[in-house]
């Protein structure tokens, strides 16, 4: 079984709700299809129903075991709008405010998590994500003793040798767009954890930058180095190592040669990159040039799962998040 096949596997077993706010896009429909006869989640689109089931129609699906949720019909509606007003009234929300933002399905959907009707969100397939990130912040917020959240890619390349046979975690490759040496610092932690927990792998973590171990000198190699001080001293226990060029990371012969001290260098699984150009990229060229499977943005250190997707998404990628939201509700 390859690790896509054993996270199905996994969330199978758990029994969760996922909710998918974008109900009207067709590939989230064939998802939410998808995702609800393979039994890995009970799924909830949002949107009209009338609509979705002409456009399901069409598409030869039966939502037979898909819940629709048209959300100006739903009877919580006021109740949500009461609370989130609740939530957010020290940063001036006001009642008619909460009631506008809930007209947006993204809010919605993170209201109906907040109050335990679903156990995870996934979208982002129609909208960008900022618009998907933001509500997550705002309404669920970060968990007890977590001060930053951030996300990763679950990258799986194919006839790929490197990593976990194949598997990476790549991160900050959604959120941070310029994260300080600090906060690559915890990104870097959080993203271990989430390798350890998503993949049951040890994470062997690379501080990525255009430069292995002096090689170059430069104030944006200067970040990666005190990012991986900061990283070494909050968790000392950790396998991680910088400043490491990418092949060095990766490649045991290159990472020999580059960085032979490093017990890191050449079997990186898990890839920090310095700033959301570098990760971003990376993850889109991965994906698109070595035909990688790219789950995410998987968003870390959220009090619940909310997860974000790109809008150059397939359906089969929208049922793999979903799977992994399920996973989240474990950690
Ligand atoms: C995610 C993003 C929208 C947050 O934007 P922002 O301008 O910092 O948002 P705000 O300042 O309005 O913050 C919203 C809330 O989130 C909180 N917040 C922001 N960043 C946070 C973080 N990393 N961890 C925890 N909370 C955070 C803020 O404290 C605020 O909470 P509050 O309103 O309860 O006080 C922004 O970082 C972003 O646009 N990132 C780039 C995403 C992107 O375009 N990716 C490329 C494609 S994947
Ligand atoms: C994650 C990401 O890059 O999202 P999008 O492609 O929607 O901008």
């Amino acid at each position: 079984m390859n690790i896509l096949e054993k996270l199905k596997q996994k969330a199978k077993n758990l029994k969760k709700r996922i909710v998918l706010p974008e109900g009207d896009d067709e590939r989230v429909i064939k998802a939410a299809h998808d995702a609800a006869n393979e039994g890995l989640a009970t799924v909830t689109l949002l949107g009209e129903e009338e609509n979705i089931r002409n456009k399901a129609k069409s598409m030869g699906l039966d939502l037979g075991k898909v819940e629709i949720l048209n959300i100006q019909d739903d009877e919580k509606k006021e109740l949500y709008a009461q609370k989130l007003h609740e939530l957010r009234k020290q940063k001036g929300l006001t009642l008619d405010q909460a009631r506008e933002w809930l007209k947006n399905p993204m809010y919605y959907a993170c209201m109906m998590l907040y109050e335990g009707r679903v156990d995870g969100v996934v979208a982002g397939a129609v909208l960008s994500s900022p618009d998907v990130i933001r509500p997550a912040l705002q309404i669920i917020k970060t968990a007890p003793g977590i001060k930053l959240a951030s996300s990763c890619f679950l990258m799986v390349v194919p006839d790929c040798p490197y990593g976990a046979n194949g598997t990476f975690l790549y991160a900050d490759a959604g959120f941070h767009p310029n994260p300080s040496a600090e906060e690559l610092a915890y990104i870097a932690i959080t993203t271990a954890r989430t390798a350890q927990l998503l993949l049951g792998v040890t994470p062997c973590v690379a501080m990525l930058s255009f430069s292995t171990k002096g090689s170059a000198k430069h104030e944006l190699v200067d970040k990666v180095i005190e990012a991986t001080r900061i990283a070494r001293s909050l968790n000392p226990e950790l396998l991680l190592d910088g400043e490491l060029q990418a092949d060095a990371a990766l490649v045991p012969e290159v990472g020999q040669r580059k960085a032979p001290d490093s017990p890191v260098a050449g079997k990186a699984n898990v890839l920090i990159f310095p700033d959301l150009n570098a990760g971003n990229i990376a993850y889109k060229l991965t994906e698109r040039l070595a035909k990688a499977t790219a789950i995410g943005p998987i968003l870390q250190g959220l009090a619940k799962p909310v997860n974000d997707l790109s809008r150059g998404c397939k359906a089969e990628d929208i049922v793999l998040q979903i799977a992994v939201t399920v996973l989240q509700t474990q950690f």
